[in-house]
């Protein structure tokens, strides 16, 4: 995505103040689908932010100046703008204002000069290290802007706010170059002021105030903090040119380690893919901690032990204490197995990658293979890295005649990398597979997957946990005993019940306000959720797993599962 469209000679990047620009940078920050780009343009952001802010007091100023004897709609427009926190706003708003029809007419009768000329607050003169900081406002689109730049003082001498006379409509990126306003802005501020001509004098000293409030790009921002990012962005950046992390933290991270290593791993592998995978199967939620996940004790001090600690202290976690790559959990849908993963990830300070397997042949169509291979490269680049495999019964089934030869091709890639992640000896990568189906996997992936841990469903303590825990953010009238009586009643519940049938009773209080009121209701006037809402809740939220499944689950636990 390029958000400058247009570079000095020099390098400097320069940017004009109009609508156009901020309308490109809004909708960048909108449309950005990729996750490294959100966080590069929201850098840029929040620079402007800071910047924008900082001058609004001296843009609201101006244009009521501009306005005030004509406009009587800006006593209310300025008061409004004054708090205004959005930037973007702020100038979507102050532009248009300079530009009143009403300053065009009174321009006419040479009102609105006398009134600039007089009252103008772009007097104040800048501390000399604030002038340093102010750099080039001119027109972006313009080729010839060094010209104009030079030829800038003529015309304001001719006619020193002929920015006014232009046309009622915002500047486009055709009309700037065309109109005085381009001259306008068209100045070096780094020339020191001549104050021999006091009209001239107070005109520099404006337009460095003004000339201060500089538009940075994301590429800007991101390059003034991490300048290594210069490689991965721009038009420069060819398809096979070395990948660079545009993510600050790891990008520090990864030059001050092992940039050779991280930059030969990803050598084959299409960038697009990389950045498919760092926007959308890398796990960026909040690290879920042990006690996040109700019950379960069995299963969670054996991933401890078998995989956390190795993965923290691979340094003690030699030889026979070499820990699995490869862990299975399995169970009903809805009993905490992605929680479980996402957990592993965040406790062991590592990389989630969370991807389905069933995306990796639909989502994917012919890109599956390339997938698999780009997954396991990004994996060992990031590393430590837990690769979670949502359904891996679709990847790793055993083979029928129906099989799809692509499948077959990606379940081989997958089987592959696999065991490459494995036997490499400084590679930290596990593999966790999670399915509601063990008992459709074929022997490859069971062998591989080493640690099989039956994930059920939780337990009365379990339960009454997850109501408590859900219920902490709710106002609400449940005493303990009240909790132990719906995880009584809800015997046979998954984890995901559990939370259907808490968003169910929550419900209540706000179904009881009467729907008149229902937009203008104050937040604290909404009842609390009471024992009642979670008996009605419990009549309609029934739980999702059959006692037949159950029975398959157990006996394929017995047979294959770790055995706890
Ligand atoms: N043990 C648990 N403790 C707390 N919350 C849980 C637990 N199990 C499930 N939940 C709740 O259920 C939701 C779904 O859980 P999760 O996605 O981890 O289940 P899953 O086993 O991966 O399901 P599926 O097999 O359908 O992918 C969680 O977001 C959480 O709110």
């Amino acid at each position: 995505m390029q958000l400058s469209q247009s570079e000095s000679s020099d390098g400097t990047n320069v940017s004009l103040l109009n609508t156009e620009i901020v309308h490109q940078y809004k909708k960048s920050l909108n449309s950005s689908s990729n996750n490294s780009t959100t966080i590069a343009l929201q850098e840029a952001w929040q620079a402007n932010v800071k910047l924008f802010n900082k001058n609004g007091d001296h843009l609201i100023g101006f244009a009521k100046e501009l306005n005030s004897s004509t406009c009587t709609e800006i006593e209310s427009w300025s008061t409004s703008l004054g708090e205004l926190p959005d930037p973007l706003l702020l100038f979507e708003k102050s532009l248009p204002q300079c530009k009143c029809l009403s300053i065009n007419k009174n321009l006419q009768q040479n009102k609105a000069v006398d009134i600039m000329q007089s009252k103008c607050i772009c007097k104040v003169d800048l501390p000399t290290q604030e002038k340093s900081e102010v750099s080039y406002f001119r027109p972006l689109y313009s080729e010839n802007s060094s010209q104009e730049s030079k030829s800038g003082d003529d015309g304001l001498s001719k006619s020193k706010f002929g920015r006014l006379k232009s046309k009622k409509t915002m500047p486009t990126s055709k009309n700037i170059v065309d109109t005085n306003c381009s001259k306008d802005f068209n100045m070096d501020v780094e020339k020191p002021l001549v104050n021999t001509d006091v009209e001239v004098d107070e005109e520099k000293a404006h337009k460095s105030q003004v000339a201060k409030i500089t538009f940075k790009t994301a590429r800007e921002t991101l390059l003034a903090s991490n300048p290594a990012a210069r490689r991965t962005l721009g038009a420069s950046r060819k398809a096979q040119a070395k990948f660079v992390s545009p993510m600050i933290g790891a990008q520090e991270k990864q030059e001050v380690n092992e940039p050779a290593i991280i930059d030969e791993r990803l050598k084959h592998i299409d960038p697009k893919m990389i950045e498919l995978i760092e926007s959308e199967i890398i796990d960026k939620g909040s690290p879920i901690g042990w006690d996040d996940i109700a019950g379960l004790q069995q299963a969670k001090s054996v991933l401890q032990e078998a995989v956390v600690w190795p993965l923290l202290r691979p340094d003690i976690f030699t030889g026979l204490r070499r820990p699995p790559r490869g862990v299975l959990l399995f169970g009903p849908p809805g009993t905490g197995k992605t929680l479980i993963g996402r957990c592993v990830a965040a406790q062991c300070r590592a990389t989630f990658f969370s991807i389905s397997a069933a995306s990796l042949t639909s989502k994917w169509v012919g890109d599956g293979e390339k997938m698999v291979r780009a997954l396991f490269a990004v994996a060992r680049a990031r590393q430590p890295a837990v690769i979670f495999i949502d359904e891996i019964d679709s990847l790793l089934s055993q083979r029928s005649d129906s099989e799809h030869e692509a499948s077959r091709r990606i379940k081989t890639e997958f089987l592959v990398q696999f065991d490459g992640a494995s036997t490499g000896e400084e590679d930290r990568i596990l593999i966790v597979g999670a399915t509601n189906r063990p008992h459709e996997l074929d022997e490859a992936a069971r062998r591989r997957l080493v640690k099989r841990l039956y994930i059920p469903l939780p337990d009365f303590e379990a339960r009454k946990q997850i109501i408590s825990n859900l219920l902490r953010s709710e106002q609400h009238e449940l005493s303990a005993s009240h909790v132990a009586d719906a995880a009584r009643l809800t015997d046979g519940y998954s984890g995901a019940d559990m939370k259907s049938l808490c968003s169910e009773a929550a419900m209540g209080p706000i179904r009881s306000v009467p729907l008149s009121q229902i937009v203008t209701i104050d937040r604290d006037q909404v009842r609390p959720v009471t024992v009642q809402d979670f008996k009605i809740a419990l009549q309609r939220v029934r739980p999702s797993v059959s006692q037949d499944d159950l029975g398959q689950y157990v006996k394929w636990n017995n047979t294959y599962g770790h055995g706890f």
